[in-house]
């Protein structure tokens, strides 16, 4: 157990799906799992395992931005044994080409954020996923016949600007924005871990189109059932 989470250490599968709002992991682990059994409740963070197709799985809530998902996912890796934290998010588009719902995979994330610097001394303004995992994320959309957009992320300290888009990050070309993936992707590089970033597609600073909070709770399961069928090739 950990001041976050309750869990015993057999409690918690070697894989994680995490997105950051703890009701989707609710949302997900109850529509796609069988013989669920909820291990967290601390802080509402709700944590569930159950079986997909058989295999042993988890679902748990990160929290928003780089400080919560980086408790989360470092306590899982170091103290629960967890191998693998695929985040399942929601992302806002920077270029136009990007529609609300389009399922979006990070082939890297950018950041100005210090949490890596702090973490470890670390000071790489970009953090990277696991190729593996990206590459069963691939293999499954492809069954699925969904289209999966790599590309690289911003990972944001911010969500409301007052100074508009981040210069940097159009210059570092990143096509979205979200706040956990460079927390996440450094915490499975110094741990000797694996993490992937799924992101779908709830807004655009573009266009200013933007789905509901209900939507972004309930309505990502093209994005849930990539990262489940991603799961079975781990
Ligand atoms: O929907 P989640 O997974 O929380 O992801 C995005 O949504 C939150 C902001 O609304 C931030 O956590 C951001 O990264
Ligand atoms: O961090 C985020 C997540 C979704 N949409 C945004 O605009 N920013």
């Amino acid at each position: 157990m950990t001041p976050h989470n309750q869990a015993k250490k057999d409690e918690i599968a070697k894989i994680v799906l995490m997105p950051g709002d703890p009701l989707r992991a609710k949302y997900i682990a109850t529509h796609y799992l069988t013989d669920i059994h909820c291990f967290n409740t601390v802080r509402n963070m709700l944590g569930y395992t159950g079986l997909y197709q058989g295999q042993t799985l988890s679902i748990m809530g990160s929290g928003m931005g780089m400080p919560s998902i980086g408790i989360y996912s470092y306590e899982l890796y170091t103290q629960y044994d967890v191998d693998t934290i695929i985040r399942i998010g929601s992302c806002g588009a920077l270029i136009p080409s990007l529609d609300l719902f389009d399922v979006i995979l990070a082939d890297s994330a950018w950041s100005r954020s210090t949490y890596a610097q702090q973490q470890s001394h670390d000071a790489n303004r970009i953090q990277y996923p696991t190729l593996e995992i990206n590459q069963a994320l691939k293999k499954a959309a492809n069954e699925q016949n969904q289209w999966l957009h790599p590309c690289r992320f911003h990972s944001s300290d911010v969500f409301y600007y007052e100074a508009g888009i981040d210069s940097g990050a159009l210059a570092n070309q990143c096509a979205v924005v979200e706040m956990e993936s460079f927390a996440l992707f450094h915490n499975a590089k110094v741990t000797g871990k694996k993490a992937a970033c799924l992101c779908t597609v709830s807004d655009s600073l573009v266009t200013h189109q933007e789905t509901t909070a209900q939507q972004r709770e309930t309505a990502f399961d093209t994005m849930a059932q990539i990262a489940l069928g991603g799961s079975l090739y781990v």
